[in-house]
């Protein structure tokens, strides 16, 4: 039986992050959620595996293989590298590629050259058409945020590399701003803690654990702890650990507060009118970091104003990319790169 696609199916909306990918497909929902990640030989020639098959063997193989990661705080690093992931993750979600219409969201305030790049690679992975939206954009539409109307709404995307704000109305953006401070920089505090504490090295997965399991933005009102194993700086030789996690809390209260200042830095320049239907209806928190225990509240008070998070917020961006497709039409002010086969639209 020959099987009949839907026109709706053609379109693909692509949050690539630095940590995380996720691809929607029109008519299907998040069909595809993998770390942005590839695997190599060790000299870098060959491309051995991708996304979540890269990690499983980057874990299992780790002196055979070389880790790359093409993207950097949301910016690209590895063009050759990007596309290839592109491409696999395209082709791997839909069967339509080749008459794909492809939104990226990307970081507030790329560059040109940045927007060309990633324009040029949707075309190359095969795509028929290419537009770029920003990162809160596609948040605000994935939480139904009336953007389209005379209303002032905040959104806050936290990642793994960036921390992307946007005021947005009237279907345009009003600020906007993109931070190179995101879930990395929680793991980098508590990796120098860790290191200056107890002199041991752990590897990245035990720091992302210890920041899952114990990492919050409220005074712990229960004390909890991991205990892992480490190397001894000292003398190379392993050695048991226990972090607590009013520690953790602790640890983690300084990049939080340069998170917070970040927001704080866009809301003293927006617009008053704005900021008073912000202070109304709130802000609105997503990126999987969003998830932290507390930090919504953390947020709350430290910004003066309500702040709101949606269920699953790591997958926020996709699903607004989605409705972003659904509303092309109105999509005109927010739309900030286009391309397709002929050239640049
Ligand atoms: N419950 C949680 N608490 C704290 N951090 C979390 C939690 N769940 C996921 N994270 C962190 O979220 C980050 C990944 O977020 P996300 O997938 O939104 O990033 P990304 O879109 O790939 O990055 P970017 O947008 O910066 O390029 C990682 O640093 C991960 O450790």
């Amino acid at each position: 039986m020959i099987r009949l696609f839907s026109s709706l199916e053609r379109d693909l909306g692509i949050d690539m992050g630095s940590v995380n990918t996720h691809v929607y497909v029109q008519g299907r929902g998040v069909v595809l959620s993998e770390p942005s990640v590839v695997a190599t030989d060790t000299k870098q020639e060959f491309i051995v595996a991708v996304g979540a098959d890269a990690e499983r063997l980057l874990l299992r193989t780790p002196d055979m293989l070389e880790e790359l990661r093409p993207l950097k705080d949301g910016f690209i690093v590895d063009y050759r590298v990007m596309l290839t992931m592109l491409r696999h993750f395209m082709h791997k979600a839909s069967r339509l590629v080749s008459r794909a219409r492809v939104i990226m969201a990307v970081p507030c305030g790329i560059t040109d050259v940045e927007k060309r790049a990633m324009t040029d690679a949707i075309i190359q992975a095969g795509a028929r058409e290419a537009y770029l939206i920003e990162t809160p954009v596609a948040s605000a539409l994935g939480c139904k945020l009336p953007v389209f109307e005379a209303q002032g709404n905040m959104v806050v995307d936290i990642g793994g590399g960036t921390t992307d704000i946007g005021v947005l109305s009237l279907g345009g953006k009003v600020v906007a701003s993109s931070a190179r401070i995101g879930g990395n920089d929680l793991n980098e505090a508590i990796l120098q803690y860790i290191k200056e504490c107890f002199a041991v090295m752990v590897a990245e997965e035990t720091i992302e654990a210890i920041k899952l399991e114990l990492g919050t933005a409220k005074m712990p009102e229960e004390e909890a702890e991991l205990t892992f194993t480490g190397r001894d700086m000292s003398n190379g030789l392993t050695k048991r650990i226990m972090v607590r996690k009013t520690e953790v809390y602790q640890v983690l209260q300084d990049p939080l507060k340069r998170m917070a200042d970040e927001v704080k830095r866009v809301m003293e320049v927006t617009p008053p009118e704005l900021l008073a239907d912000i202070m109304e209806h709130g802000v609105l928190l997503t990126g999987a970091v969003a998830d932290m225990d507390g930090l919504a509240d953390y947020f709350s008070h430290e910004l003066g104003v309500p702040v709101w998070v949606p269920q699953q917020p790591g997958f926020t961006v996709a699903v607004g990319l989605g409705k972003a497709s659904q509303e092309f039409e109105r999509m005109d002010r927010f739309i900030i790169a286009s391309k397709n086969r002929k050239g640049r639209a």
